[in-house]
């Protein structure tokens, strides 16, 4: 789904039986449940909005540890498919996500100004293992979308947890690296001068500073952007994430454009498992791509989720380059959620 995405869910949510983009009718589309954990946060509250819209959820479950009852009850009252139902606290975790077949983690704490995301570690890391053991308990099917930061780590502090409990399938856990995507086609856009509903960029890597890898040789349509403007269209696309935490000014992270990022992964993933081909999204998962476990490059979604991991592609040097300096940062990342998830 590209940036037509809210003109097509406004046009589309009114009336279930109206056929989407890519010409799925939604009238006859499968029932799926939805659970969002973090519901009531800067982002959870957009993103419930923005899947309330998706005539693709038939069941909106919002958790959270506070607030939820009034996201609900709010959400609850547009006329679109979904039957919305808020839960609230660790003792209804278990209501919030039996049957779901899309979770969304959006839970946990943000940056202020200074920080990295691997800062929000110490508190994201537990949060994410204990929502994850809910999900390995409730809803072992489920394909899970990780928004919670450092992702280069709790995509594998997830994968860990699942592993224990004897439910792990790497096809069906995603880090979701969406911002990343929308950032580099907004930016890259504005230099060549060409409509960004058209544009296509590349992301791969991980979701933290260097380890952000936007492909600009690989972006449609073709510009040929001078290399001084490839250079600087990658750093902004890197520090995207830190330039709203700056004008935020200790009042969070990027919460609107996350959730509208968050809205077109969850909508690839109920696409992918109600059999629309050719779904291509970005994503953070488990790659042989590099000798990485984990890695973010484009993937094909299906009915078990990751129908299949695709390459890189061809790399100009300076990506080249960007993709040797991002690996020693990415496995240290990925090695602390390990690590995390075996000793706590
Ligand atoms: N992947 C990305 O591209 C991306 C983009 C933006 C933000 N993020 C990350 O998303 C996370 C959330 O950001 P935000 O701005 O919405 O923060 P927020 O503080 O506004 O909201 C977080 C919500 O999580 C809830 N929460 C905390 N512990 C919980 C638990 N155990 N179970 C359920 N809910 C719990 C809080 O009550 C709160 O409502 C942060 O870690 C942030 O860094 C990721
Ligand atoms: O930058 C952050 O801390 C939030 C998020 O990862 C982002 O890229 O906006």
């Amino acid at each position: 789904m590209r940036s037509s995405m809210l003109r097509s869910l406004l046009r589309n949510s009114s009336d279930a039986s109206r056929v989407t983009r890519r010409g799925f009718a939604s009238g006859s589309a499968p029932e799926r449940k939805v659970a969002i954990l973090g519901a009531a946060g800067g982002i959870g509250q957009p993103l419930s909005l923005l899947m309330k819209l998706n005539p693709l959820v038939s069941h909106l479950s919002l958790f959270d540890i506070a607030g939820t009852p009034g996201v609900a009850a709010d959400v609850s009252h547009i006329n679109t498919r979904s039957e919305v139902v808020g839960f609230m606290g660790d003792e209804n975790l278990g209501k919030a996500l039996e049957g779901a077949d899309v979770v969304i983690i959006p839970a946990g704490v943000p940056r202020k100004p200074g920080m990295t995301r691997d800062d929000l570690f110490n508190i994201n890391a537990g949060i994410v293992k204990s929502l994850c053991a809910g999900i390995a308990k409730y809803c072992p099917n489920a394909l899970v979308n990780m928004i919670s930061n450092p992702v280069n780590s709790t995509v594998p502090i997830a994968a860990e947890v699942f592993k224990k409990a004897g439910t792990y399938d790497e096809k069906r856990l995603f880090g979701v690296t969406t911002l990343d995507v929308v950032r580099a086609k907004t930016f890259y856009a504005g230099k060549a001068n060409v409509n960004v509903a058209e544009v296509n960029v590349p992301v791969i890597g991980g979701h933290a500073g260097v380890t952000i890898l936007p492909l600009f040789s690989q972006a449609t349509p073709q510009a040929n952007l001078p290399h001084d403007v490839i250079v600087a269209l990658t750093k902004r696309t890197q520090d995207g994430g830190t330039e709203v935490v700056e004008a935020k000014a200790g009042k969070g992270s990027a919460t609107l454009s996350m959730a509208y990022a968050g809205a077109i992964f969850a909508d690839a993933c109920l696409k992918g498992l109600n059999g629309v081909p050719d779904v291509v999204e970005c994503s953070f998962v488990q790659s042989t791509v590099t000798e990485l476990p984990f890695f973010a490059s484009k993937v094909r979604l299906g009915k078990n989720g990751v129908e299949e991991v695709l390459g890189l592609g061809s790399l100009s040097d300076f990506e080249k380059e960007g993709l040797e300096k991002l690996k020693p940062e990415l496995k240290s990342s990925i090695e602390k959620g390990i690590q995390f998830a075996n000793q706590n």
